[in-house]
């Protein structure tokens, strides 16, 4: 029999995008909710319960109710894209390439943690240069970042697409997170492997789709003798063995006029660069990804096939 897959928010801009990803799969069963029910608790219960994997893609408030649905049955497995329980112990966390023993990891797990679209980037980023010990303790981290305007869900979407919302946003791109008290911080520092929280600046551009995430660094704050050829060797090496986190080739970055944020809309990969001039003091990092693909319902996906491979 198929394993029964239940997406619990499954008309949400997250969820939509998980259904485009499975439609026409003959390997899984989706349970489902008229768009109507959505909110009927009582109905919702009964499909997580029925689930071999729920995949919650609701607030976080909503989320943690729904775990609490399912919490007394083992034969529910659960995938979270909220932010509720990213920094949560119990819970494994679902980048499968941030590091060797990942995938295992998600492939066993009972509750997996689905990244935050920046996360994404600005760990995949990071980890890999605290682990080789070339970004020192202490380092004051900067994540500086833009995304597709879809990353707010369906809200910002009405908002950006709907010019007679009383919300409607017209600017072409503006920041937030002015207070530098963004919810992915704790996770960015949790996974990040940081011992100090970065400072993080998100913006919205006016597109559907896409994201950059920026790490700026100075090297001669960085371990010794750390060169922009030595933290591409090291992302390189971390990333060995995989196709889904590229690091693009030092001599094609230095070709590129510049980074365009919807390069990667649609697809489930994402892409590491390392700018600068070869010789120089300071290296830009730069993650690009879809924040709705590799930031959220593609590595979803990624998820649940690990697990139902295990
Ligand atoms: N969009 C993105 O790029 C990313 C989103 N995420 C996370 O994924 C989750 C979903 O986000 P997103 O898809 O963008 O949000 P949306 O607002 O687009 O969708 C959320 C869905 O959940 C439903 N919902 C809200 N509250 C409840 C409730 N109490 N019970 C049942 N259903 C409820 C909403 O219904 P209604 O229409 O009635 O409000 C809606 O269908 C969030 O935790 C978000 O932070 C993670 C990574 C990236
Ligand atoms: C553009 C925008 O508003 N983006 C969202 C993050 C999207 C995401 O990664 O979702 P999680 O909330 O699940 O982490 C934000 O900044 O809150």
């Amino acid at each position: 029999m198929a394993p029964k897959i239940f997406i619990d928010g499954e008309h949400g801009t997250t969820g939509l995008q998980i259904r485009t990803r499975m439609a026409g799969r003959r390997d899984v069963e989706l349970l489902s909710i008229p768009e109507a029910e959505r909110r009927n608790a009582a109905m919702r219960e009964d499909m997580l319960n029925g689930a071999d994997i729920a995949i919650l893609c609701l607030p976080d408030d909503a989320s943690k109710e729904a775990v609490q649905m399912v919490s007394a049955n083992n034969n529910v497995r659960v995938i979270d894209t909220s932010t509720a329980f990213r920094v949560n112990p119990g819970w494994a966390y679902g980048f499968a390439e941030m590091d060797k023993q990942q995938a295992d990891k998600i492939a066993a797990a009972r509750f997996v943690a689905n990244p935050g679209c920046y996360p994404t980037g600005a760990i995949g980023l990071i980890r890999p240069l605290r682990a080789a010990g070339i970004l020192p303790d202490g380092y004051p981290v900067t994540v500086n970042a833009v995304s597709g305007y879809t990353g707010g869900g369906k809200q910002m979407i009405a908002q950006m697409e709907n010019r007679d919302h009383p919300d409607a946003i017209t600017a072409p791109h503006f920041l937030y997170g002015l207070p530098l008290t963004h919810k992915h911080v704790p996770e960015m520092t949790v996974h990040g492997l940081l011992d100090r929280a970065p400072i993080f600046s998100p913006s919205v551009g006016k597109f559907a789709q896409g994201m950059i995430v920026q790490v700026p660094l100075h090297l001669d704050n960085l371990a010794e003798g750390t060169t922009m050829e030595s933290i591409h060797a090291a992302l390189v090496a971390h990333y060995a063995g995989q196709d889904i986190v590229s690091v693009v080739p030092l001599a094609e970055s230095k070709a590129l006029p510049r980074v365009n944020a919807v390069e990667l809309e649609g697809k489930d990969t994402m892409k590491l660069f390392v700018f600068g001039t070869p010789g120089a003091s300071q290296v830009n990092l730069v993650a690009l990804l879809d924040n709705l693909g590799k930031g959220a319902s593609g590595a979803a996906v990624q998820n649940m096939d690990l697990m139902l491979a295990s």
